[in-house]
């Protein structure tokens, strides 16, 4: 839709409505193909003017029509319209001029924006202005209304021939490719770009509409559209008891408390204080109290000075004195991941808090009822689960325990959003939804180390994929020890398990000690300059083969009897991302998600996962529900020591329902939940 009226006599103001971010959906461009075309007819026109309602230009091509087949008129020959029409077009821009925003912008004669002194530096805008762009466009208009439109026609100015342009899109196009992993589009932009720079307009045009249109019946444009919306209904969180965002109100929160300093305790006292929220961080022993402050100061003051800013350093207050706590709304327990330590936490907090002050965890598993239990207030416990580095990581999993109340989870991811973390709520069990599918990832890696693939082989496989990093390279960075003490907590090692040739067969399943046999050496990742792979020294980065490893897993192979065989990058993926996929219809089933949407949208900001492939959930039903089922059919029959690796009951039930499209899953599961 858009508005059209004429306004000072000689100029039509064309207003984009579309809220909440006027985005170019077919009745939209309708709406400015008329009114461009009324406007071109009206004799007193002398200028038009596009702006959008709500002071947002315009965010871009609707993305939800990309998923069915396109109506209306062309955005690309609507465009080139404003640009050829013989009158003045101006745009006005406030907020955003996204994608296809940005296209209609620079279709226009002349542009403004309020708030980028980048663009106007780069020339993608004529003047910035201070209040309204809408009225300062209406002037500019009238100042320039009579002067020659052609000189401001941007498909009538020559190529910009750079000096070696051809070198420069080589070596850009390298990078991209390298850093894209895989993903298509952002090497089309580069690709789009030489075309600008090196053809003619038309000849341009046509090569950029070819690259569009492969990018749009790919697959990976449909996985970045669900992305896209996956990610926006996440914060749209409901309970199995029937409360959601819409019915909950949160708690304001203005001071909180964090206990612990250590690098989870840091990282979210500094969210919390670029945020506007005062902090008291509690640490038992002088020494780390003082490490903290030194750690979270420097952190405050490199991003302050990043943004020009002075650090809000004033919003802290360190001590050793829980007494300190009194005052706070919210407490956030990052202590050691040990179920003990925190529920003693837990009482010595409620000795001190106000009644209402709810408390938080920020474990990455262990069970949040069995926290709240020791509480006098077990409404008012939820966990906040939080990814290393907490300052970095946008993930945040809000696990909602069984008595926990819709108003703390509603505050605990109400505050998520003020620290712009992407919250997604979760329910209670051992891992929650990330850490609970990533065991199954890893048992298959390690299985698969054993059966006669090397780590460099898992890798990259999963890089290829298109994760960042491959599993053992992510293991090495966050410390191989931290699941060795998890594993001797939960009873997998105990005195009883042969030192020498440990048992390949635990609690009942399958078990690989590889993991444990390499702490054993003390190869704990990156922090000891071995694990996996081996660095140059401790805390180094760069991974390198290790030929210590391939003979420790020769050997290891041999002492079991193992006959290793050739693992293809094909049965790593298959393996690894349909374990998960499996493991997600399990807490589907479970409520402990609920939506595919959430499982998705914690494997991409948490995990990892490559956005162009969607989510593991995602991923599944591009591939293909049978193919999935079918392929975990086999892998159970080669293994039927992996009990994980036998179909969920849902993956089975949706593939006999006819394998529907994921977003009707969610109400598939409502029905089929009463059947399981
Ligand atoms: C022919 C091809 C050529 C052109 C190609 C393109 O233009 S490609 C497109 C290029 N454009 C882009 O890639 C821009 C993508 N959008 C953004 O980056 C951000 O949304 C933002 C910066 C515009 C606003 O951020 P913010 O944090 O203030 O707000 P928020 O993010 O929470 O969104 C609010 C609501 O708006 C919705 N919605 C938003 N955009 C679109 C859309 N284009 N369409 C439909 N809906 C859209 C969003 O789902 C949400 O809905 P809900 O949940 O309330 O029902």
């Amino acid at each position: 839709m858009a508005r059209y009226a004429r306004v000072k006599g000689s100029i039509a103001l064309i207003t984009l409505t579309n809220p909440p971010v006027n985005a170019l959906s077919a009745a939209v461009r309708r709406g400015i193909v008329e009114s461009v075309s009324r406007a071109l007819k009206d004799e007193q026109v002398k200028a038009v003017v596009f702006c959008g309602e709500n002071e947002k230009f315009c965010g871009g091509a609707d993305i939800k029509e990309f998923s069915g087949s396109m109506s209306g008129p062309p955005l690309v020959p609507m465009i080139h319209s404003i640009e050829a029409g013989e009158k003045l077009m101006v745009a006005a821009i406030e907020g955003v001029a996204l994608g296809g925003g940005l296209e209609l912008a620079l279709g226009c004669h002349y542009r403004r924006h309020v708030s980028a002194q980048e663009a106007l530096q780069l020339g993608i805008v004529d003047q910035v202005a201070e209040g309204s762009a809408v009225q300062a466009a209406m002037e500019l208009a009238l100042s320039v209304i009579g002067q020659p439109l052609n000189p401001r026609r941007l498909s009538l100015r020559a190529p910009v021939w750079a000096p070696d342009v051809d070198g420069v899109c080589d070596t850009a196009l390298a990078q991209v490719k390298q850093r894209s992993r895989g993903a298509m589009a952002p090497v089309a932009c580069v690709q789009a770009v030489r075309a600008a720079a090196m053809l003619p307009y038309s000849k341009g045009m046509e090569r950029e509409r070819q690259l569009m249109d492969t990018l749009f019946r790919s697959g990976q444009a449909r996985a970045m559209q669900y992305a896209f919306f996956a990610q926006r209904n996440a914060g749209k969180w409901s309970l199995p008891n029937g409360a959601q965002w819409n019915n909950t109100r949160a708690r304001d929160v203005q001071r909180a408390g964090v206990i612990g300093l250590g690098t989870m305790g840091r990282g979210i006292t500094v969210c919390l204080v670029k945020a506007g929220i005062s902090v008291v961080a509690i640490e038992t022993d002088a020494k780390q109290l003082e490490s903290g402050k030194k750690a979270v100061t420097a952190m405050l003051q490199r991003d302050a000075k990043r943004r020009g800013v002075s650090p809000p350093l004033h919003l802290l207050t360190f001590t050793l004195s829980f007494h300190q706590l009194r005052d706070v709304d919210l407490v956030i327990e990052a202590v050691f991941e040990d179920m003990n330590l925190k529920k003693r936490v837990f009482s010595d907090l409620c000795k001190v808090l106000r009644a209402n002050t709810l408390i938080c965890t920020n474990t990455s598993g262990l069970s949040v009822d069995e926290l709240a239990a020791v509480t006098d207030r077990q409404p008012l416990v939820v966990g906040m689960h939080f990814f290393a580095p907490a300052h970095v990581m946008k993930l945040l999993e809000v696990v909602s325990g069984s008595r926990s109340s819709p108003e703390a989870v509603a505050t605990a991811m109400a505050l998520g959003k003020r620290i712009e973390k992407v919250c997604v709520a979760v329910g209670n069990c051992s891992g929650f939804v990330g850490n609970r599918m990533l065991k199954l990832y890893l048992d298959q890696s390690v299985y698969m180390l054993e059966e006669g693939a090397t780590p460099e082989q898992v890798d990259q496989a999963l890089e290829e994929f298109g994760f960042a990093m491959g599993i053992f390279k992510v293991s090495d960075l966050s410390g191989l020890d931290v699941g060795w003490r998890v594993r001797k907590a939960s009873g997998l090692i105990g005195p009883d398990v042969d030192p020498v040739k440990p048992s390949r067969w635990r609690l009942g399943r399958r078990y690989c000690p590889l993991p444990d046999m390499l702490c054993q050496q003390g190869r704990f990742g990156q922090k000891t300059g071995r694990g996996w792979y081996l660095y140059d020294s401790p805390g180094s980065k760069e991974a390198k083969s290790d030929p210590e490893i391939q003979t420790f897993l020769k050997d290891y192979r041999h002492k079991y009897g193992i006959i290793p065989r050739r693992i293809t990058s094909q049965e790593v993926i298959e393996r690894c991302a349909f374990s998960l996929a499996n493991e997600g219809f399990r807490i589907l089933e479970d409520r402990i998600a609920a939506s595919p949407e959430d499982i998705d949208v914690i494997y991409l900001f948490g995990y990892g996962w490559p956005r162009h492939r969607g989510g593991p959930m995602f991923y599944a039903a591009q591939v293909g529900l049978s193919v999935v089922l079918e392929k975990l059919e086999h892998y159970h029959r080669v293994h039927p020591d992996v009990p994980s690796l036998e179909p969920s009951r849902l993956l089975r039930r949706l593939v006999a329902e006819g394998s529907p499209p994921i977003q009707q899953w969610k109400s598939h599961i409502k029905n089929l939940r009463s059947h399981l």
